[in-house]
């Protein structure tokens, strides 16, 4: 599997959801270099999933762009691809037939399909399941699943939706630790929103918290730690701690700047 990265280049991006509708984010510039493993963190309803909605080409901004390698955003496509909370799954499907399922509406040969899919299969360490039906799976394992259909289409950035958040602790450390290996080790970008700081640590090489109403972004942080990485390493939790205290400060100087602004 040949996958290369993106730059994605956010530029002066503004959206807000119709005419009547406050602004839901002002004017957000970012830079995410090729291959870099980004989360967002933020309150709830400060933009970060439009903005992700926007970045797979589901959403168009009110203003700015959204660029890949310079391409606009316009459109959704395979090259960058987005995962859910809930895997969306075909329940009647194999493993292997859901995996393949976008290869095969692309009219690839069934020989460049297995070929394919095994790739993807074997990555996501499926292999034993691979002609299971999906609903015999455990819900880590249909996530799996969610996960090497993305992968088969080569994708340059891999947008995520808290992915993990239905699943229960152990499952979601494994796949979190297997998701950022698989992401460096093929080199592509990925984009996730994230609630939880831990998962932020634990997958991402630089965190942007966003605040304030409209949202934009107050803070970036790189999460300059070595892998694979441990939750009960010192590195990780000191670092856990200065993204909890920046995220508190962050949210809570924007929630009082209007009113500094208007003298109250
Ligand atoms: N379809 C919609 N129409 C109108 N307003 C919307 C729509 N979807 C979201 N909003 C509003 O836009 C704002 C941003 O929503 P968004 O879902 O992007 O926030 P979020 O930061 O991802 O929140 P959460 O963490 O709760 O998922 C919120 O105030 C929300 O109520």
């Amino acid at each position: 599997m040949s996958i290369r990265g993106t730059e994605i280049k956010i530029e002066g991006l503004t959206h807000r959801y119709n005419a009547k509708s406050p602004l839901t984010f002002n004017k957000i510039d970012l830079v995410s270099p090729p291959g870099e493993v980004l989360a967002i963190i933020g309150r709830s309803g400060c933009g970060k999933s439009t903005l992700l909605h926007i970045l797979a080409g589901v959403l168009k901004p009110t203003e700015g762009k959204a660029l890949l390698n310079g391409e606009s955003v316009e459109s959704p496509s395979p090259r960058w691809v987005m995962m859910f909370q809930a895997p969306h799954l075909f329940p009647w499907m194999t493993v292997r037939e859901n995996v393949g399922v976008g290869l095969t509406f692309a009219r690839w040969s069934k020989n460049e399909i297995k070929k394919r899919v095994d790739e993807a299969i074997e990555l996501v360490e499926l292999k034993p399941h691979v002609d299971s039906n999906v609903q015999d799976l455990s819900g880590g394992q249909q996530q799996r699943v969610a996960l090497a259909r993305s992968l088969v289409m080569e994708p340059e950035l891999l947008l995520l939706d808290e992915p993990f958040s239905a699943l229960d602790a152990f499952t979601r450390a494994s796949l979190q630790k297997d998701v950022r290996a698989i992401a460096k080790r093929l080199g592509f970008n990925i984009v996730f929103v994230t609630h939880d700081i831990d998962e932020a640590i634990i997958m991402a090489d630089r965190a942007v918290i966003m605040a304030g109403s409209p949202g934009n972004i107050v803070h970036k942080l790189d999460v300059d730690l070595p892998d694979p990485r441990e939750r009960q390493d010192p590195s990780v939790q000191e670092l856990r701690s200065r993204l909890m205290t920046t995220f508190e400060q962050a949210a809570y100087s924007k929630e009082e700047a209007p009113a500094a602004a208007s003298g109250q």
